[in-house]
């Protein structure tokens, strides 16, 4: 051993040759990161392959962007929106965002220089320990178990600063599209005039939270390893620039080394990207079948459907269990051969690297000073030992930070995605804020439709909108949806305070279209209309939707209480309010008006249907836009309700659609007729009349027509029956018809 050591120590320029071989491998680390993307494709053949560290399971959410335009990649597209995000994210130096950005680029430099610090204090304890000198082994040993304190606070600090800043930009970003989702009734144009986005929910939530912790993550992921690489090789390089170094072999090793690293990876790697966009499927399948049980748990119970939903259930767990077990066998092999390969083989290389031209050199080395390491009272072994384990050290954590990096590929392509998919819901807001909607036109033509035109191309928005004080005005107003059916024309009629309409039509005629075209929802195609302003129509559907909150604010939704209270309503005056509907009664059995329940499933249809006609009597607005929303509600109530409404001065826009039994004609609520001076009739073929409304003669003499057509309509086979149980019951009975 001390004959191998005297060798060494005679060996002239070796320190030399070993720093500038670990400068040369660190600087081919460094060109193979820049190349890393060609790099990783010959690495793994395709680029959407999982990597080293193989964070198999958040590929979850971009495969419906990838599968609308493509693979998101690391293309001009992707810095275009990641630049625009960050405009989001980072608005100024001044920001919070920027603040802890700073900070946590401090840590990082300050983790970096630590690093180093303690590779240089690890060959000086080395050399302590080859000179046998305890005094200065013990002052080097607290050195370094002192400088751990630090060391240890400042890791545990870049993790949290990486979460906060992952936090802070979740937050300005979800503020940023919660403000762009609420605005001008985008929530309900982005899913239903426009197609770009298939789950936006998923983008609001997952998305966002994927891309800010992605975004956080490679930050530190990526800053990390190019400051240690940057800092490693400047340190190797003043080493070496002191001492000089053949860089031959050790440059053939490092070269060779990454090329058989690629070269297997390449061949041995499974298609990660599938395997886990099925396990993504099979999750959603999963979450898809119970969420309809939570949806559907009435009438599963009823039916006692809970065999086969269980059995779906099993069946959708079980084929997910599958694959994951499926994922997890073949990383278990993958992992296997990247772990040796990119820790063993890497460090052995590195050692070999480092060791090579200690092994073969010849001679002694010069210090900085110009004196001689041999002239050393050891013979300058120690000080070669020193400068061994240092430059070790170093390459070992450059070899790290080069490895940490080329795993970094597979979440830069993750970040692509999550920029892709959101930066896309961000274009698709701001879009349709400023009117422009982009949807996939179903071309087939519907049954039963087919007189009606469709609009082929995309739908363009040509009509005209003027906000009037009181009055709804269409003029050639075209019904168009957003799919492009033309399912009325050309629509001209004329509603002023005073008047009450009612609007009736088969299924599908576009009477609620009529209502989405009144309140705002749906453009105005083609034609011109003229109207009060939103706030001056309040629309109830069938379903009348309840909100969480308390049983007040169901009644007064969707204002809250400040609103109520500036209004100057009490909960008197809402009380009177259920009076009307006939609905008082609940507050009791609630619990009072602060009791919060989920009222969708605590009230029935018909008290749910009352509770939304309690709110035009709490809003009070020019015009009341009754979808059919009094179906469940007994006639003698809804009679009061309507009454009521009139009496109020609001203006009723009435819905009803009952399809005819007895005729090809529509049948309407005889009962709603009475509160209506107009009828606006729908064909179902794009056509429409109005007409005034007569209502005491029209009312009587349909309902006893009625009457008449259904009591005749049953005659002649009641004459048959009658015939045929006497004829079956013989002689003994006679048939006798009483009048009365
Ligand atoms: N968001 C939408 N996108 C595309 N087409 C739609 C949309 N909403 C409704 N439609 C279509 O518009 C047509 C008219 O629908 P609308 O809801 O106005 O019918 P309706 O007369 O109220 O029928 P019903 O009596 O059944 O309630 C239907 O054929 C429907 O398919």
């Amino acid at each position: 051993m001390s004959k191998m050591v005297g060798s060494i120590t005679s060996t002239k320029s070796l320190q030399e040759k070993i720093a500038k071989g670990a400068l040369i491998a660190v600087l081919l680390a460094i060109g193979a990161k820049k190349l890393s993307p060609k790099f990783r494709k010959i690495l793994f053949g395709s680029e959407n392959r999982p990597n080293s560290k193989s964070k198999d399971f958040v590929d979850e959410g971009i495969g419906s962007v990838n599968d609308k335009k493509g693979k998101a990649s690391l293309n001009k597209e992707f810095y275009r929106q990641l630049r625009y995000l960050l405009k989001i994210l980072f608005p100024g130096l001044k920001s919070k965002a920027f603040g802890i950005l700073t900070l946590h680029t401090a840590t990082l430099v300050a983790r970096t220089f630590l690093s180093i610090y303690v590779s240089m204090l690890d060959g000086k304890i080395v050399r302590t320990i080859v000179r046998r000198d305890l005094r200065a082994f013990l002052l080097q040993l607290s050195q370094w178990l002192l400088i751990s304190i630090p060391a240890t606070f400042i890791n545990s600090l870049i993790r949290y600063l990486e979460c906060e800043l992952a936090l802070v930009l979740r937050t300005r970003l979800v503020n940023h599209a919660y403000n762009l989702y609420f605005d001008n009734q985008t929530y309900y144009r982005v899913s239903n005039l426009d197609s770009r986005l298939a789950n936006v929910d998923q983008c609001l939530t997952d998305d966002i939270t994927m891309f800010t912790q992605s975004l956080a993550h490679l930050y530190s992921h990526l800053t990390k390893p190019l400051l240690d690489v940057t800092l490693m090789s400047f340190t190797l390089y003043t080493l070496a620039s002191r001492r000089g170094a053949s860089s031959k072999y050790p440059s053939i090793i490092g070269v060779a080394v990454l090329y058989l690293t690629a070269q297997i990876l390449k061949a041995i790697s499974p298609k990660f990207g599938n395997l886990v966009a099925e396990e993504a499927r099979l999750k959603g399948d999963l979450r898809f079948v119970h969420s309809r049980v939570i949806a559907n748990a009435e009438e599963i119970a009823f039916y006692g459907g809970h065999k086969i939903e269980l059995n779906l259930l099993q069946k959708c767990y079980k084929k997910l269990a599958e694959q994951m077990h499926l994922i997890f066998n073949k990383r278990l092999w993958y992992i296997m051969f990247e772990q040796f390969l990119m820790k063993y083989v890497w460090s052995a290389s590195g050692l070999i690297m480092v060791a090579i031209p200690i092994l073969t050199a010849k001679g002694g080395g010069i210090r900085a000073d110009g004196s001689e390491v041999d002239d050393d009272p050891d013979g300058g072994v120690s000080d070669r030992t020193k400068a061994f384990t240092t430059a070790r050290n170093l390459l070992i954590n450059c070899a790290d930070a080069v490895e940490r990096m080329m795993s970094s590929y597979k979440e830069i392509t993750e970040l692509a995605g999550y920029t892709s998919r959101v930066s896309e819901m961000f274009e698709t807001f701001n879009d349709i804020r400023q009117g422009k909607y982009k949807r996939t036109i179903v071309t087939k033509q519907k049954k039963g439709k087919s007189n009606l035109e469709k609009i082929s191309g995309p739908l363009q928005i040509k009509g005209e909108v003027i906000d009037t004080e009181s009055v709804i005005d269409t003029e050639d107003l075209a019904i168009i949806t957003p799919n492009g059916d033309v399912i009325v024309g050309s629509l001209t009629m004329r509603v002023e305070p005073g008047m009450h309409l009612l609007i009736t039509g088969p299924n599908g005629c576009g009477k609620s279209s009529l209502f989405r075209i009144f309140s705002g929802l749906w453009p105005v195609y083609k034609g011109k209309l003229q109207k009060p302003p939103p706030t001056s129509m309040f629309y109830i559907p069938q379903r009348p939707y309840m909100s969480i909150g308390t049983l007040r604010d169901q009644v007064i939704y969707p204002d809250n209480v400040e609103d109520m209270k500036k209004k100057g309503l009490t909960d008197k005056d809402l009380i009177n309010i259920l009076n009307i509907v006939n609905l008082q009664h609940i507050v009791d059995r609630e619990g009072g008006w602060d009791s919060e329940s989920d009222w969708k499933d605590v009230l029935s249809g018909g008290e749910k249907q009352r509770m939304g006609m309690a709110r035009i009597f709490y809003h009070r607005p020019q015009y009341a836009l009754l979808d059919e929303c009094t179906s469940a509600v007994s006639i003698d109530v809804e009679s009061k309700i309507y009454q009521t409404v009139k009496d109020s001065g609001i203006v009723l826009l009435t819905i009803t659609h009952r399809p005819s039994l007895w005729s090809r004609t529509v049948r309407y609520r005889p009962s709603l007729w009475k509160f209506h001076t107009h009828l606006l009739q729908f064909d179902g073929e794009g056509g429409w009349r109005m007409e005034e409304l007569d209502t005491n003669t029209r009312l009587t003499l349909n309902e006893e027509k009625q009457k008449l057509e259904t009591q005749l309509a049953g005659v002649p086979k009641m004459h048959n029956r009658l015939s045929e149980l006497c004829s079956i019951l013989g002689g003994g009975f006679s048939l006798t018809i009483q009048s009365g």
